[in-house]
């Protein structure tokens, strides 16, 4: 059995016994799924996207409000002029409360997203206080009171007034969302998505639009809360601002992460374990205890403690360990696919592809980079070389989009660059790696590599949820496995980036670049790190690349590797361009021996 099996035994074991569970506990499953939606969203933000929101419990508000004044209010009633029968008018709240969401939210997230560190969080609690307060407040939506008498939801002509009749919708509902963001995260939106968390400089080099990306995620997640409190004012037939208030807000974020934050399954156990524990404490304690308060939230934040001291990632990563001893592991299915990706064809040989026009970087008082020119033509391998500190991977930056010149110009075939995000430089046809390897540690080498080819695939969110994607997708691992193989790390192709070395996770940088299909290739340090053999495998593979017509800059302390392999090299001292030339000419120059042997007249000692 594996752990899909198990997953739908429960489930249908879930929905076979629904009937004849005690009330109670049909109401209990029925929370439990409400709150699970607003925290699988929060496993999507905070988990997956890397941020944190103490504010959800607003957006569920605005889905239980919308649907509230639709239903209840006279204004509402005559601005639908009468035309939508009354069993109807839940569904228009639905739609008003998700228009509403999306647009409160991509405003909230458009101004809140630029913002990083704790400032992210503050902002959520801010804006979750503000809308809490709002609701208390406008006279229309009944202030503190609230808004009584919602009708019960009709589907089919069916009546759901119970929790027992609205349970099935409120867990169909869960779990079609669930179901839709697993497709969403095993996809090539799912893999930009992943890099958010921690590889936004990376994801924006393979052509991915972080920014917007993290609005996504968080209108997402907001749309997921607004469903639940669309559900939940139908099911409790009032609504009043006590349940959306800031404590609220942090309990979900709790469930996230106690069940798992990274999992989506997570939210489920954490929503579970908590609604579960919060009820047996405030049951258990007075009794204990020989009296009545909110003894429950102090022992329940001693034991919130204790779990995420001891579980740092949640309770399901746990569980799933646990559970992996007596199931099956799901069958790998390769899928085949015919679907072509967007392709590139190469500049002929010698087309000048990157120029970086008197490139100067300044860091307050200090010249990183002063005036640095340097080409790089299709079909050519050209080395920049320097000591420590001579400001190469600044230089690299400059010309990669992750920073900006301080004067001069940048072009890539043609276009000046200046001002552009990474993400124009990859579409444009520049692949990159990195001095600090940036890889997803957790996943796969093969998904790392297919986040190189992102830009090469078309299907966006939606499709992906609904699994449109397929064909595209085999398209594009298919890709990602043959760069794998090409750079000779077939074998690893599905253990985790994590597990390499760090040499290979280098090489690991340059199959990602390679997915791109990019016409110019700039390599940071790629030898570091590799054994004698493995060099000679890398330089056999750059050759080849060259052979057939790309462009590579390459920053490499490794003279021997360099010498050999470079057609020209430009040495850096202090940021500034001291000698260029062929390997033979630049091991003989006065400047460079000075600069690296500090005035010795014997040459450079890195041919080999
Ligand atoms: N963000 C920054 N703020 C201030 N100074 C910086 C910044 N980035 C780099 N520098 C400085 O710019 C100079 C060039 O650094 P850079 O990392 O580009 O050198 P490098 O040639 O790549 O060195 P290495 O070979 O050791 O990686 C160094 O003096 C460094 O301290």
């Amino acid at each position: 059995m594996t752990r899909r099996h198990l997953t739908l035994i429960c489930i249908a074991a879930l929905a076979l016994s629904w009937a004849w569970l005690p009330e109670f506990t049909v109401t209990m499953f029925s929370y439990i799924g409400l709150y699970s939606m607003v925290a699988a969203g929060l496993v999507m933000l905070t988990g997956i996207g890397g941020m944190t929101s103490f504010g959800q419990a607003a957006f569920v508000a605005i889905g239980a409000y919308a649907t509230a004044w639709v239903c209840t209010s006279p204004a509402a009633a005559a601005a639908l002029g009468g035309f939508v029968p009354a069993g109807a008018l839940p569904w228009v709240g639905l739609v008003l409360g998700l228009v509403l969401t999306f647009a409160v939210a991509w405003a909230l997230g458009a101004i809140t997203l630029k913002l990083s560190g704790h400032y992210l969080p503050l902002c959520t609690i801010a804006w979750g206080l503000s809308l809490y307060f709002l609701f208390g407040n406008l006279e229309f939506l009944g202030g503190q009171t609230g808004i009584t008498g919602l009708p019960a939801l009709t589907v089919a002509g069916l009546s759901l007034a119970s929790p027992r009749a609205l349970g099935p919708l409120i867990w169909a509902a869960l779990l079609l969302a669930l179901w839709a963001l697993h497709n969403l995260l095993d996809s090539r939106e799912g893999r930009a998505i992943r890099a958010l968390k921690s590889g936004r400089v990376m994801a924006e080099s393979m052509g991915v639009d972080t920014a917007r990306y993290r609005v996504k995620v968080f209108v997402l997640a907001a749309l997921l809360a607004a469903l639940s409190g669309w559900l939940y004012a139908h099911m409790q037939r009032f609504v009043n601002p006590t349940p959306f208030n800031l404590n609220i807000g942090i309990e979900y974020l709790f469930m996230a992460v106690v069940g798992g934050a990274g999992h989506l399954w997570g939210a489920v156990l954490g929503a579970t374990l908590i609604t579960l524990v919060k009820e047996q404490l405030q049951d258990i304690l007075p009794k204990l205890l020989g009296a009545s308060g909110n003894f429950e939230v102090i022992v329940f934040g001693l034991l919130m403690l204790f779990v995420l001291q001891r579980f740092a990632d949640g309770l399901w990563p746990t569980l799933a360990r646990w559970s992996s001893r007596f199931l099956k592991p799901e069958p790998v299915r390769a899928p085949k696919s015919t679907a072509s990706l967007a392709g590139r064809t190469l500049p002929p040989a010698g087309t000048l592809l990157l120029e970086s026009d008197k490139v100067t970087k300044r860091f307050g008082g200090l010249v990183a980079n002063n005036a640095v020119a340097m080409t790089l033509k299709a079909g050519e391998v050209h080395a920049l070389i320097g000591p420590n500190g001579a400001g190469k991977s600044t230089f690299f930056n400059m010309i990669s989009g992750v920073d900006d010149p301080t004067e001069g110009e940048v072009r890539l075939i043609g276009e000046t660059m200046n001002g552009k995000p990474s993400r124009d430089y990859a579409a444009r046809g520049l692949g990159r790696t990195f001095q600090h390897v940036r890889l997803l540690g957790t996943r796969t080498v093969l998904e790392n590599v297919a986040v190189g080819a992102h830009r090469r695939g078309r299907h966006g969110w939606i499709a992906s949820m609904l699994r449109l994607d397929r064909a595209e997708e085999a398209a594009l691992l298919a890709e990602a496995r043959r760069q794998i193989e090409r750079c000779g790390l077939g074998a690893y192709a599905d253990v985790p980036a994590a597990s390499l070395a760090l040499g290979q996770q280098r090489v690991v940088e340059i199959a990602r670049a390679l997915a791109g299909q990019p016409a110019a290739l700039l390599l940071d340090e790629p030898a570091a790190g590799l054994r004698h053999l493995e060099k000679q495998a890398l330089a056999t593979l750059l050759s080849q690349l060259r052979a057939e017509g790309l462009g590579i800059l390459i920053v490499e302390h490794d003279m021997e590797f360099v010498m050999n392999l470079a057609d020209r090299i430009t040495v850096l001292e202090f940021g500034t361009v001291i000698a260029e030339g062929t390997p033979a000419e630049v091991q003989v120059n006065p400047r460079v021996l000075d600069a690296y042997l500090g005035g010795s007249d014997e040459p450079v000692p890195m041919a080999a």
